[in-house]
């Protein structure tokens, strides 16, 4: 069973102008994020991410449908099966949210404190989780003497604070410098092998899912647009904003714009083919063409590597007639996709 499903889950929002129609915020989401998972939910501004977000932990209300998280269903749950639910879940935030009036330490042991755990129990936990991320000699210091990304791992040692089994990260990253952005990716990495948290990131930063997620779902004006696995879709991608989001991180495709230039400086056909592993070799395509006797150049590429997994895409222009052309083309189809520019 997923650890967190959603079904059909709608959540309107009433229009500022008098009398129009309600804003559709989340729109007949389905989902299902599974337990151990890293899953990434990207979008556009305003695509619905943090309503969702808000919905999972049952901050608001959904107008309709069901959500499923940890086997409970969320919807009808009373005030203090909610308080329960949130207990279960931590969550951090792009602003990080840390108390300024409070040392490190005081941060992370506010949510044991709430929770009413006895002051040496917190003083063990609290110790712990600074080790955990690093801080064991900032815990006296107050978060001002901290730079961002040290008030993040703050963040995070509070989130984990009531051992949750699910991590909400709502841009977490995205008041970062890019080094710093590694160094965070790579502790929610380890909060999710080591401590087997299932975490659940939400970005408009394609470059956060790269190197993060396993799984991913894109999100469009309050609709999940695609959602797979994140080696599927990055080397796949079915949707025009999907293709959109990809095309931001990965090698190889060129732009409209870039094909056309191709075009103009390239005679011959100029075909585009897309591997992935398993499917074809490189030097395979190559021989196929050169045994049909048509004359190619490369023009543009790259191979690109996801989770250890590699995909590639190479632009070439094909010189020879066309029926020749047309048959090489077919023999590599069945192990590339052929994109031609017309
Ligand atoms: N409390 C609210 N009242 C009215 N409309 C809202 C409310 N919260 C969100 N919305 C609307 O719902 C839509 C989705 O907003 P949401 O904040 O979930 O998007 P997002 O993808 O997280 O965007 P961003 O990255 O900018 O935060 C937007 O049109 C937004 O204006």
């Amino acid at each position: 069973m997923p650890l967190v499903s959603l079904r059909d889950v709608a959540k309107r929002y009433p229009s500022p102008q008098k009398g129009a129609a309600p804003i559709a915020a989340i729109d007949g989401v389905d989902l299902d994020i599974e337990a151990g998972d890293v899953f990434g939910i990207i979008g556009y501004s305003g695509a619905g991410k943090s309503t969702l977000v808000r919905l999972i932990n049952a901050l608001e209300p959904a107008t309709s449908g069901s959500i499923v998280v940890d086997g409970t269903e969320v919807t009808t749950l009373s005030e203090r099966g909610l308080r329960d639910l949130r207990l279960g879940i931590g969550m951090i935030f792009q602003q990080f949210n840390l108390f300024n009036s409070k040392s490190v330490r005081k941060n992370i042991a506010y949510p044991l404190e709430v929770a009413g755990l006895h002051r040496a129990e917190i003083r063990t936990r609290v110790d712990e989780l600074l080790t955990f991320v690093g801080l064991s000699d900032k815990a006296d210091n107050y978060p001002d003497q901290l730079s961002g990304g040290q008030k993040q791992r703050v963040g995070i040692a509070r989130a984990l604070a009531t051992s949750p089994r699910i991590l909400l990260a709502d841009e977490a990253t995205s008041a970062l410098d890019p080094e710093t952005t590694q160094e965070v990716l790579a502790l929610l990495k380890q909060v999710n092998r080591d401590l087997g948290v299932t975490i659940v990131v939400i970005t408009h930063e394609m470059e956060v899912i790269q190197s993060l997620a396993t799984k991913l779902a894109v999100m469009e004006r309050g609709k999940v647009i695609e959602q797979g696995d994140v080696f599927e879709v990055f080397s796949d991608p079915q949707h025009a904003a999907s293709k959109r989001f990809v095309s931001t991180v990965i090698k190889g495709v060129p732009s409209p714009a870039e094909l056309a230039v191709l075009k103009e400086r390239h005679v011959g056909r100029i075909v585009t083919l897309s591997f992935r592993d398993g499917d074809a070799s490189q030097a395979g395509v190559f021989l196929t063409l050169a045994q049909a006797g048509v004359d190619f150049e490369l023009v543009y590429g790259g191979i690109n590597d996801i989770q250890g997994r590699a995909f590639g895409h190479l632009t070439l222009a094909l010189r020879g007639d066309d029926q020749t052309i047309d048959g090489a083309l077919t023999a590599i189809g069945s192990q590339a996709t052929v994109t031609e520019v017309r």
